[in-house]
């Protein structure tokens, strides 16, 4: 899985790169005569102003402008395009992924601005007498880009300001139940081993336990009976997960299903956090523990493996616990589980953007706790 932050670094740090360039490299020759470029005017400029700046323009200066300044000013507005969108789209997915991909699209509308200032700017440049109407579109662009980009900006930093108040605000709370409220979240595709590192993480650091599959799978038990979903969850008591049968592929194939009503998972949501907030600490795994149940948790992992890796995990388990199986029908149930907690629509199954991944495909049990133990650790839990 590629993580956004150091994607936004690159992108960053390329903007940033390519505009120290163009100001030790190329604007020097395009400045030489003392009048500003056109493309920094962000106010905009008159035909006549484009003239006064091409007669003071020398022929190296021309060059510099239709030669290496315009590839500097293509890659550098693709880089801080990539980096702003993906910035504004990383804080604001956090409450909804489409608001936060509708508005990370306002960095776009400032590049094609840019592009389409840069095309002007150039026939402006080869043209031999330029008109008055060529000059107004190219600075018609320029005002557009310098509008569309402090719009981004200014998304970005209310964005950024925005998750600073909750970062405060959940401090904050967390100050209030004692320094030992550390919430450890683990989510993770089916049989990944989600389970087996949670039990060992809580019991190294004494923190409580609470697997969130298993409220999905109780109600899904309680629905394959005849409940209705809503009620099911909404009568849902902490006695209903130690029922017989709950570790079925049935019951895991009900809990998948059920997973998907919007209002089910909000019926969940207060037990968890109540538990997430106890203090001592607590270890919870799921899917959406990170992401949605307790996006401010000290630690989160992510936990996966292989598809075929977890389906012979889990046939393996299944047929020890006495139950009938065979591996194609277990990968068949593992995949498509896969698949329904991934695409749907509330709290899909994803990775944090502050998740550390763990990939168990090829770890011992022992290699992948002491890899969760030592990533809570360095998110500064004491055993
Ligand atoms: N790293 C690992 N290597 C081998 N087997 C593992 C590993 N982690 C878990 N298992 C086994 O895989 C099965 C599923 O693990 P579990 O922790 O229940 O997964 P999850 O909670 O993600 O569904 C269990 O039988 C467990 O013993
Ligand atoms: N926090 C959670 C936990 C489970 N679910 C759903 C999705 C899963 O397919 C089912 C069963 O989850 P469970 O963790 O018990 O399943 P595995 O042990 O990983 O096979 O419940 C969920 O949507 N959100």
């Amino acid at each position: 899985m590629l993580r956004s932050g150091p994607l936004l670094a690159f992108f960053g740090l390329t903007a940033l790169a390519g505009l120290i360039a163009m100001r030790i490299w190329t604007l020097p020759m395009i400045e030489a005569a003392g009048l500003p470029m056109l493309d920094v005017r962000m106010g905009g400029y008159t035909p006549d102003e484009v003239r006064a700046f091409l007669a003071s323009l020398g022929a190296e200066g021309r060059a510099a402008y239709l030669g290496p300044q315009r590839v500097l000013d293509t890659l550098m507005p693709v880089a801080l395009t990539a980096a702003l969108g993906l910035l504004i789209y990383r804080l604001v997915a956090r409450w909804s992924w489409w608001i936060g991909a509708a508005l990370a699209l306002v960095p776009l509308v400032y590049f094609a601005f840019d592009m389409l200032e840069n095309a002007q700017v150039a026939v402006i440049l080869r043209a031999p007498a330029p008109s008055d109407t060529m000059a107004e579109t190219a600075s018609r662009y320029t005002v557009a880009k310098a509008e569309a980009l402090r719009a981004a900006v200014a998304v970005a930093l209310v964005a950024l300001a925005a998750r600073a108040g909750e970062r405060a605000l959940g401090r904050g709370r967390k100050k209030g139940k004692g320094p030992m409220a550390f919430t450890v979240a683990i989510d993770g595709p089916a049989a990944a081993g989600k389970g087996t590192i949670a039990r060992a993480v809580a019991a190294h650091f004494g923190f409580a336990y609470l697997d969130t599959g298993l409220l999905y799978r109780a109600v899904g038990a309680k629905v394959t009976e005849g409940a209705d979903p809503l009620e099911a969850a909404q009568a849902l008591r902490a006695e209903d997960l130690n029922a017989e049968g709950l570790r079925t592929q049935a019951v895991a194939e009900a809990a998948s299903r059920v997973a998907v009503n919007p209002q089910v998972r909000a019926a969940l949501v207060d037990f968890q956090r109540a538990f997430a907030a106890r203090a001592g600490g607590a270890v919870l795994d799921g899917r959406d523990i990170g992401t949605v149940i307790c996006p401010e948790a000290q630690a989160k992992l992510f936990v996966t493996a292989s598809p075929e890796v977890r389906a012979e995990r889990r046939y393996l388990e299944l047929v020890e616990g006495g139950h009938e199986a065979t591996r194609e029908a277990v990968l068949d149930d593992v995949k498509a589980r896969d698949a329904r907690d991934s695409e749907r629509a509330t709290a899909p199954l994803r990775p944090a953007d502050d998740a550390v991944v763990i990939d168990t495909s090829e770890m011992s049990i022992k290699e992948a706790v002491a890899a969760a133990i030592g990533a809570v650790e360095a998110r500064g839990a004491k055993a």
